[in-house]
């Protein structure tokens, strides 16, 4: 079997998948360090999971792992940065770049290391793979990923990569036919929106890092780079980095991250889906129009008024077909590992 570790900025989603790849079990620690909850077996509990290594032993015990089942373990990491255009095997080599990369997905890849060393010491010789979610946004041109810096800087790796990948991977799948020109939006805690041409991600909201973009749960989204300058010259580096990825977006706006908690009047909803559009019109242009859009993510799969919001909102770029499509991180990333440890599962049905 394949342990699927999806370690998310507020959430850890897990599930056994079999060689198949068919998902036998499932188990989510949610609202970690907050007003934590294991949802397993059909049934949600409140427990204390003050991080993501508690929430790590929890989800383990629920879907009572034991390590001699394992085939492999397979993470979703974030940030990849340049390095990484599909799934690795993780060495040390590896390890020791996922860990370099952590300052640019605060929210991720720490806690994804923490997994995968955690992992190593419970399920010690079983094979571990990382899946990134840049890996889909890699074949982006030079004048889509740069941003229009001095070369020195450029050379440095300050650069657009884009993440949600292993959802957008997903969501191309799963889509039969597959629209020409798809506006892509990934829509959850943190938010993006990808424009897919054939299959291949041309442009996505998401820059450097996943703080960019949209307006999002906690994030800030599009923000000016001297003012960012200027928060971080009031109240330090470390602060301003908290305040942006933390402390802004909905909760900032609204008093609640969460979606489900902002009354359509409010504010913040109106500033996710005006923020949302201006990203969306750059996207359609460049994709030069589209053919279909799908939605994704817990906001994309479950919040029709915002769905109505930005259908409503893109009116002027012609008739499209609406798809509404579960995230499937996690099978996208067995799916992965069993690919590149030749665990060779069958076809995926047409
Ligand atoms: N029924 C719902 N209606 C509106 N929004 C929802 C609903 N369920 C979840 N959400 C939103 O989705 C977010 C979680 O999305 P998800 O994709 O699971 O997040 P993550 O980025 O942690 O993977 C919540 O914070 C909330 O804003
Ligand atoms: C990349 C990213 O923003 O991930 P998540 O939506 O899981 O926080
Ligand atoms: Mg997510």
């Amino acid at each position: 079997m394949i342990f699927v570790v999806n370690a998310g900025s507020s959430s850890l989603k897990c599930a056994l998948f079999s060689g198949a790849l068919e998902r036998v079990a499932d188990a989510q620690a949610v609202e970690i360090g907050g007003a934590s909850a294991l949802v397993a077996d059909g049934a949600r509990r409140e427990v204390r999971l003050a991080d993501h290594g508690a929430a790590l032993v929890a989800v383990l015990e629920a879907l009572r792992v034991a390590p001699g089942d394992l085939a492999a373990v397979a993470h979703r990491v974030v940030h990849g940065g340049a390095d990484f255009d599909g799934p690795r095997v993780i060495d040390a080599a590896v390890r020791a770049r996922i860990d370099a990369l952590g300052s640019l997905a605060p929210l991720h890849n720490p806690v994804a290391l923490a997994c995968i060393d955690a992992l190593a010491a419970i399920a010690p010789g079983v094979a571990q793979v990382a899946s990134f979610d840049t890996a889909f946004h890699a074949g982006q041109e030079d004048v889509v990923t740069s941003y229009a810096l001095p070369a020195a800087w450029r050379d440095k790796g300050v650069r657009r990569y884009g993440f949600h990948g292993l959802s957008y991977r997903g969501l191309v799948e799963a889509l039969d036919p597959l629209p020409g020109r798809l506006l892509a939006c990934h829509l959850g805690n943190g938010a993006s929106m990808c424009a897919i041409r054939d299959g291949r991600s041309v442009a996505t909201s998401m820059g450097y890092s996943p703080v960019s973009g949209m307006t999002m749960g906690t994030r800030v989204g599009e923000i000016d780079a001297n003012a960012v300058l200027r928060i971080a010259g009031e109240i330090g580096i470390d602060a301003a980095g908290r305040l942006l990825n933390n402390d802004s977006g909905l909760r900032a706006l609204g008093g609640t991250s969460d979606m489900r908690d902002l009354p359509e009047s409010s504010f913040a909803r109106a500033h996710f889906g005006h923020w949302a559009l201006r990203q969306a019109g750059g996207l359609i242009a460049v994709l030069g129009g589209i053919d279909a859009i799908a939605f994704t993510g817990g906001i994309g799969e479950n919040d029709a008024e915002m769905r109505g919001r930005i259908v409503d909102g893109l009116k002027w770029a012609g008739p499209v077909a609406v798809h509404v499509v579960a995230a499937d991180e996690e099978r996208q990333i067995a799916r992965e590992t069993a690919e590149i440890l030749g665990m060779t599962p069958p076809p995926s049905p047409a």
